[in-house]
């Protein structure tokens, strides 16, 4: 089976064409120049070539606080060209699996997000993402969109890797405890990617397609994030850096975040049997490549 995956250095893509190789897939990464997002074009012209099986949706504008200032290019990056990619997969007759967001909630519910509860994006990037989920299920029935959350790797850049750099030069780091999510290993996120596309190409039940929640297991806050990050740090070399527990409103930002951003991954253990492992394993993991 080929895949065809948007993006070149980004983390998914980064993961998939690493895991592609131990699952038996043949991974094709387009990025730019041959396709961007912006030139609708490329895009038309890319696919045709590569004949792919599945094509995967993971390039996208993903500066959430620098979209607040340049939200047409965020649409134009995350709605218009997922969407003619979709129109694409559809002319070709192939499934489109696209990566989305928890930032397409507004953070308001209590309890976990299914996915059917009403949507509501705080920020630019997060109406940019619900546009693409828009756009791509009008496009092509054929689709499966996985909203997934607060995203780390070895790969690209990340909360992990932000908070080790941080660590060479602090002691202490002001770390906000009232957002609440799952961090999700990208090698997680491309091995659940790869069981779906090889499930979508061999079987046309419309139950397999459609919006599905995929987040690592367990919650955290990001000062609970950053807590595990150092102890990790802490074992492998003995440095020890403090996390203080801060809001959000003493870590002012462009761009508003949702406060809960937990979603439940029900459908996706029912639909498909794939349960992602728990955040702090797969935290180990990442940390253990890049220590
Ligand atoms: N990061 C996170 O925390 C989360 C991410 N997601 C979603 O998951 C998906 C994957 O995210 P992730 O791997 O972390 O993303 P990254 O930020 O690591 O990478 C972004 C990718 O998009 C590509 N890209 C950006 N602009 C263009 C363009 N104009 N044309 C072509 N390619 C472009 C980049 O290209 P290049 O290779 O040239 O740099 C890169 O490959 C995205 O859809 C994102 O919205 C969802 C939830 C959380
Ligand atoms: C660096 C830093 C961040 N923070 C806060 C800011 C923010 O609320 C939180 C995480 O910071 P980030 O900049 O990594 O967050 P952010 O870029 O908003 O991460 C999001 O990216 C997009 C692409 C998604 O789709 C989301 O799922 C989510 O992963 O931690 C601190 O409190 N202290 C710090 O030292
Ligand atoms: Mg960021």
């Amino acid at each position: 089976m080929r895949i065809a995956v948007t993006g070149k250095q980004g983390q998914v893509v980064s993961a998939l064409l690493e895991r592609g190789s131990v699952a038996g897939v043949e991974i094709v990464a387009v990025g730019r120049p041959e396709l961007d997002l912006v030139d609708r074009a490329s895009i038309r012209a890319v696919f045709s070539q590569i004949k792919p099986d599945v094509i995967v949706s993971a390039a996208a504008y993903t500066a959430v606080d620098k979209a607040e200032s340049e939200e047409e290019l965020a649409f134009v990056v995350n709605a218009e060209g997922p969407t003619a990619i979709a129109e694409v997969a559809k002319g070709l007759e192939i499934p489109i699996v696209h990566l989305s967001t928890d930032y397409v909630f507004s953070g308001d519910k209590q309890g976990l997000y299914v996915e059917t509860d009403a949507t509501g994006p705080v920020s630019a990037y997060g109406r940019s993402k619900l546009a693409g989920e828009q756009g791509i299920a009008a496009a092509n029935p054929n689709h499966v969109i996985l909203r997934t959350a607060w995203v780390y790797s070895p790969f690209g850049a990340n909360f992990v890797k932000t908070m080790l750099r941080l660590a060479e030069t602090r002691d202490a780091l002001n770390v906000v405890a009232d957002q609440r999510g799952s961090p999700t290993s990208a090698l997680d996120i491309a091995d659940a990617v790869i069981a779906i596309a090889k499930r979508l190409s061999a079987d046309n039940d419309e139950n397999l397609r459609g919006i599905f929640h995929l987040t690592g297991s367990g919650e955290a806050t990001w000062a609970d994030f950053a807590e595990a990050i150092f102890a990790g740090l802490k074992t492998k070399n003995g440095k020890v850096v403090s996390v203080d527990r801060i809001t959000t409103a003493d870590y002012p930002t462009p761009a508003k975040r949702p406060a809960n951003s937990r979603l439940s991954n029900d459908k996706l253990k029912q639909t498909y049997g794939i349960v992602l492992p728990d955040w702090k394993e797969s935290t180990k993991v990442v940390l253990d490549r890049l220590l």
